[in-house]
């Protein structure tokens, strides 16, 4: 679909690179000539989704650290200006899970809210002031969520932060267009992820509650998301900035496209599930 070497020359930092589809979008764009930078929080799960990447070839860098951590940001992005700089940053890297918003935390509300909102505002300041600053323009393209149009019920700090993502997305297309940084995102319906299905949809079938209710009657395909990245990160088409692109099937449009549907659940359902979130937490934190 894409010419090889399309991504010849450029190189792009993809924030929770090393899973899911931070990971396969990484990927095509590696394939299509791009050097990659990937970061997170488990340097080990970085490290071998880098070793695998690169078993063809192709350059990928690995940054083990918290994006909420606005210092090692920045770090992080003068280590890389001073080994080759960047061409695009793909915000990718995102934290959420279901419950009731009453029986949030204040620290629940802050995981979630301090990787998407402030996380993602720290690692495009740090990429865009650079950019700035050399002279150079550069590619953003950031991975919201439906619903930073109509909301999301049961996933309220992950709706407003990604809606905050897409108020980024658009004051900067503004503010930075005159450097030559563009800014996109795309809001994705559900493609199954195990980071995604275990805390989204705990206790089901992968996707079963997409396909049953999509109006193409399935989930979305990494493939249809790498495309779409790829073609929003090259240079195809320079003048589109500030848009916020969903990628859905329509589901959104027909049902909302998020989890209202859980007002069915009783206390007993939502215990279930939070047991079943706090294990794959608790999982995943070892392995930070
Ligand atoms: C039709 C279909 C349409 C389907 C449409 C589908 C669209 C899908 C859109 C997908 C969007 C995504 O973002 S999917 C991305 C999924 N991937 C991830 O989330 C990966 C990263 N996530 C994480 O690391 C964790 O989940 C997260 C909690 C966010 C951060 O981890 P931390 O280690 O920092 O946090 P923890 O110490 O575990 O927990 C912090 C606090 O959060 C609370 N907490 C944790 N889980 C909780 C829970 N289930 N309920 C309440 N509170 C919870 C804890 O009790 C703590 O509060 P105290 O008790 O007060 O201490
Ligand atoms: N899958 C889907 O259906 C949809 C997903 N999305 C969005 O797509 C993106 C990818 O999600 P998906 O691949 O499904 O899920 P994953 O859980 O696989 O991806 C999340 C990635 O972000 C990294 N990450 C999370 N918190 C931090 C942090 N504080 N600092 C650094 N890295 C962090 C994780 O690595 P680590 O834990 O090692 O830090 C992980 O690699 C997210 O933005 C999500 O909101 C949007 C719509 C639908």
């Amino acid at each position: 679909m894409f010419s090889d070497g399309l991504f010849d020359g450029k190189r792009i930092l993809v924030t929770g690179g090393g899973t899911g589809l931070g990971r396969a979008m990484a990927e095509r764009l590696l394939a299509l000539g791009a050097d990659i930078v990937i970061c997170g929080r488990r340097e080990n799960v970085l490290q071998a989704a880098a070793k695998e990447m690169t078993a063809k070839g192709g350059r990928v860098d690995c940054y083990g650290l918290d994006i909420r951590n606005a210092q090692a940001v920045d770090e992080m992005v003068a280590d890389i200006f001073a080994t080759g700089g960047l061409t695009g940053l793909l915000n990718n890297a995102a934290g959420n899970f279901i419950a009731r918003t009453e029986d949030l935390s204040p620290k629940g509300f802050d995981a979630v809210a301090n990787i998407v909102m402030h996380g993602t505002f720290y690692v495009t300041q740090a990429v865009g002031k650079r950019w700035i600053a050399a002279g150079q323009g550069g590619s953003v393209l950031s991975i919201v969520v439906t619903w930073v149009r109509n909301g999301g019920p049961f996933v309220t700090p992950s709706a407003m932060s990604k809606a905050a993502v897409a108020a980024m997305t658009k004051s900067l297309a503004a503010e930075w267009g005159r450097y030559g940084v563009r800014l996109n995102a795309v809001a994705p319906g559900e493609i199954p992820t195990e980071g995604m299905s275990k805390r989204l949809n705990p206790g089901e079938t992968p996707g079963a509650r997409t396909a049953a209710r999509n109006p193409m009657g399935r989930v979305g395909t990494m493939e249809e998301l790498q495309n779409l990245a790829a073609f929003l990160l090259s240079d195809g088409c320079p003048w589109l900035t500030g848009e916020v692109i969903a990628m859905d099937g329509a589901q959104a449009l027909a049902t909302g496209g998020n989890f209202y549907e859980l007002r069915e659940w009783g206390d007993a359902e939502w215990k279930a599930a939070r047991e079943r979130i706090e294990a794959v937490n608790a999982k995943d934190r070892k392995e930070r």
